[in-house]
């Protein structure tokens, strides 16, 4: 993955200006850019931080620079058929939404309307310079990502249902079902759609920002290039990040904390997801939330620039170190995976497909070559003038696209493509079906051939052949897919509908939430991250609001850190908890850095593997394995409105005599057996038992991945775990007596 991370620094606001500003920028010497990030330790002032990046933009920085720069030079890239994502990241109020969206006015125009204007003047080029041979269409998706669920932003608030779209996973890949796709002709176009779908998004006045973005907002941007012979897909994403949120400095209401809570989670496992990719762990754990799934950050292939987003002053000390902590982090991953300069490496990818492919390619089932390469990819015959534009790409993946035109559609297609359809009937012919038919062609692509020799290796046109295999494997379980009988599909889908309105339901429980950040402090404590420990239990505290036993934990391991050894990592975790909700700090989201002996040389790089904020934290406590089981006290507090649950009823189902000690030795065989199984992490066989399909069964697996070592002992252990529930529990225990026929 090529992920270039810069930073940008924004001036100070009229109310900052009698303010201390503390971040600085910095050039090594000899070159003329900045590229450092230079800031004082909060310990002392006299020692400062440096963090290096590949630019830095200071106050002054226009948006016409920062775009010339990281921007202008990819959207000839993505021409030549690589994806591009951009992110915007910073805590809030540090200028992310005026980075990505900016102003009205031409000069304050942010990275959003330029990259359009430039897309849609290349366009023009193209078409120009090939006399018309060469089509360009550029078709545009929004959604928002609000409190962990997806909106569209092209459809008005009044339309959304509660538990927005859908998401599923789609061979490997996460796609957003329903989604509008707009067609887009002129930048004219796009201002006016942009602007519509802005104010769809979710905007509130916190303290710290009068406009604050309460959602992730991704805007993908598709182009869609025709020639003669071939079809070339390519996207870029832009992504607007909700702003971590230090909630002791916000004042937010109970709406804004539960707002802020889902924020801050999120940003927390996209935090924990770089961290996992930079100590190569196997698993990465997007499944943790929907933004993190939806972005795969590092699985999505072409060009990555991060905009990490600075306010300058010391009010935002902490925050600031987080997330130069982060990007550092993000940026190692940059350093770890690309070896040869990213540009050139991927650059060569489509063409080097797209000649391996040859003459042999007559359609493309499958989404491989588009996701990863965008290789020139003939797509299936378009429709006919006056019939429905074709239905809405995904985030990262079309994969389901080609199928559907090719009848292997399933129902959920069919489904998709008649809303897009009738949605659409009013709207004017778009481009895509106004365009007349194209049809399969081969490609002959005997120049791009040439051109990519060079730089083919012997690694690379091994990885491409296994990729073939791979695309022919799976076109063919397509084609085989596509003989079964439609009422199979129809039935198919209506369970997968029925799972996800069951997790939708169970994920608009704030207990589901809420156990979840128990789960996490866990499985942090388990593995005596104290620090992320007490940062999970304190996301955790606003669902279980006067619990005793959480605020005695919490204190407790405040308490620990503050006699740990680094006085630095004190002061991100021990505020003490006074509030009935306390927040998630916005330091707590990441890392804080290590302080560092004094720093004289700006050359100098202060990250290293090290870098952890467990390294501060005491070792685990003996106890913890009492205190994992002690967490059932933990009395859910649902909204307002709602009656608190007895104890005695929220797993009650599977707690069986034999288990009520928790101890292994007294296990019932059926339970041992259940929890061998579980503890095995062999997806296989947790997916045989009853109740758990194959999703069910990656989330278990995902969370035992995350406890590392740590075993599951007891069925409310297991119960815990995210997606589980004690009633699936139960079925898994029955389900033992008469699939494995295990003797009780
Ligand atoms: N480079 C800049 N030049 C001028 N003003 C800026 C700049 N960056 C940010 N601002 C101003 O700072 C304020 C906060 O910016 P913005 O709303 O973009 O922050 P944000 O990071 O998106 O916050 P949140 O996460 O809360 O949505 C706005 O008033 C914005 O106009």
């Amino acid at each position: 993955m090529s992920v270039r991370v810069v930073a940008r620094i924004r001036p100070l606001l009229k109310n900052e200006l009698d303010k201390d500003t503390i971040v600085t920028a910095e050039s090594l010497e000899g070159e003329n850019n900045a590229t450092v990030v230079r800031l004082p330790s909060p310990k002392n002032d006299a020692e400062s931080f440096s963090f290096q990046f590949s630019s830095v933009y200071e106050q002054d920085a226009t948006q016409q620079q920062l775009f010339d720069a990281e921007i202008s030079p990819t959207v000839k890239q993505l021409f030549n058929g690589l994806d591009l994502s951009i992110f915007a990241h910073g805590c809030t109020g540090t200028g992310k939404t005026h980075t990505m969206r900016g102003g009205k006015s031409l000069a304050d125009r942010g990275v959003i309307p330029r990259l359009l204007s430039s897309i849609y003047r290349r366009c023009k080029k193209i078409e120009k310079d090939t006399a018309g041979a060469t089509q360009v269409e550029v078709a545009l998706e929004y959604f928002e990502i609000y409190c962990d669920r997806v909106y569209d932003l092209f459809e008005p608030p009044e339309k959304r249902t509660p538990s927005g779209l859908p998401i599923r996973d789609n061979h490997g890949k996460t796609v957003v079902v329903g989604l509008t796709e707009k067609p887009c002709t002129t930048l004219k176009e796009f201002e006016q759609l942009y602007d519509q779908a802005n104010m769809n998004r979710s905007t509130s006045a916190t303290k710290l920002n009068a406009h604050s973005s309460r959602s992730h907002a991704i805007l993908c941007v598709k182009i869609t290039q025709t020639t003669e012979t071939t079809i070339q897909v390519s996207r870029a994403s832009c992504i607007d990040l909700a702003g971590s949120e230090d909630n002791r400095r916000t004042d937010n209401n109970k709406e804004r904390l539960v707002e802020s809570s889902a924020i801050n989670k999120s940003l927390f496992v996209l935090a924990q997801c770089v961290e996992a990719m930079n100590k190569k762990q196997n698993r990465i754990p997007y499944r943790e939330s929907k933004m993190t799934r939806i972005l795969s950050l590092g699985q999505n292939k072409g060009l990555t620039v991060m905009i990490l987003n600075l306010a300058p002053t010391r009010a935002y000390h902490l925050d600031t170190i987080s997330s130069l902590n982060f990007a550092s982090r993000t940026k190692k991953i940059e350093v770890a995976e690309v070896e040869n300069d990213p540009v050139l490496r991927t650059m060569a990818k489509p063409l080097a497909t797209s000649s391996i492919g040859g003459a042999n390619i007559t359609r493309q089932p499958l989404r491989p070559i588009a996701a990863t390469h965008n290789a020139n990819v003939p797509e299936p015959e378009k429709t006919k003038k006056g019939e429905k534009p074709i239905k809405a790409f995904s985030v990262y993946s079309d994969s389901r696209k080609p199928a559907s035109r090719t009848s292997n559609l399933t129902s959920q297609n069919q489904g998709i493509r008649r809303t897009e359809g009738q949605k659409r009937a009013a709207e004017p012919s778009s481009t895509f079906s106004s365009r007349p038919a194209k049809t399969f062609r081969t490609t002959d692509n005997t120049s791009r051939t040439r051109n990519a020799e060079p730089v083919m290796t012997k690694a690379s046109i091994e990885a491409l052949i296994a990729q073939r295999i791979e695309e022919k494997l799976a076109e063919k379980a397509l084609q085989d897919a596509g003989t079964s009988a439609p009422a199979l599909s129809a039935d198919l889908q209506k369970r997968l509908d029925e799972l996800e309105h069951r997790i939708d339901a169970q994920e608009e429980d704030g207990k589901s939430q809420g156990l979840q950040f128990l789960l996490m402090a866990k499985q942090h404590h388990i593995r005596g991250e104290d620090a992320s420990a007490l940062r999970m239990y304190r996301l955790a505290q606003p669902f279980f609001p006067g619990n005793a036993k959480l605020e005695a934990k919490m204190r407790n391991l405040e308490s620990r850190l503050r006699a740990g050894k680094d006085d630095s990592a004190i002061k991100h975790v021990s505020a003490p908890i006074t509030s009935a909700m306390p927040s998630a700090p916005t330091s707590s989201l990441m890392a804080p850095l290590k302080a560092k002996e004094k720093i004289s040389n700006p050359k100098t790089i202060f990250r290293d593997e090290s870098d952890n904020e467990d390294e501060f934290a005491p070792p685990p406590e003996s106890d913890h394995d009492a205190s994992y089981a002690s967490d059932d006290s933990f009395h859910y507090k649902p909204k307002a409105a709602r009656k608190p649950k007895k104890t005695n009823k929220k797993l009650p189902i599977f707690r069986d005599e034999a288990d009520v000690s928790h101890s292994a030795v007294e296990r019932t065989p059926r339970t041992a057996h259940l929890l061998r199984i579980i503890n095995s992490r062999d997806i296989n066989q947790i997916k045989a038992l009853k109740g758990v399909g194959a999703k069910k069964a990656d989330g278990i697996v995902n969370c035992l991945v995350e406890m590392e070592d740590a075993e599951v002992l007891d069925l409310e252990s297991l119960a815990m775990l995210k997606g589980v529930g004690g009633k699936t529990v139960e079925n898994m225990r029955m389900g033992l007596t008469v699939s494995v026929g295990y003797d009780f």
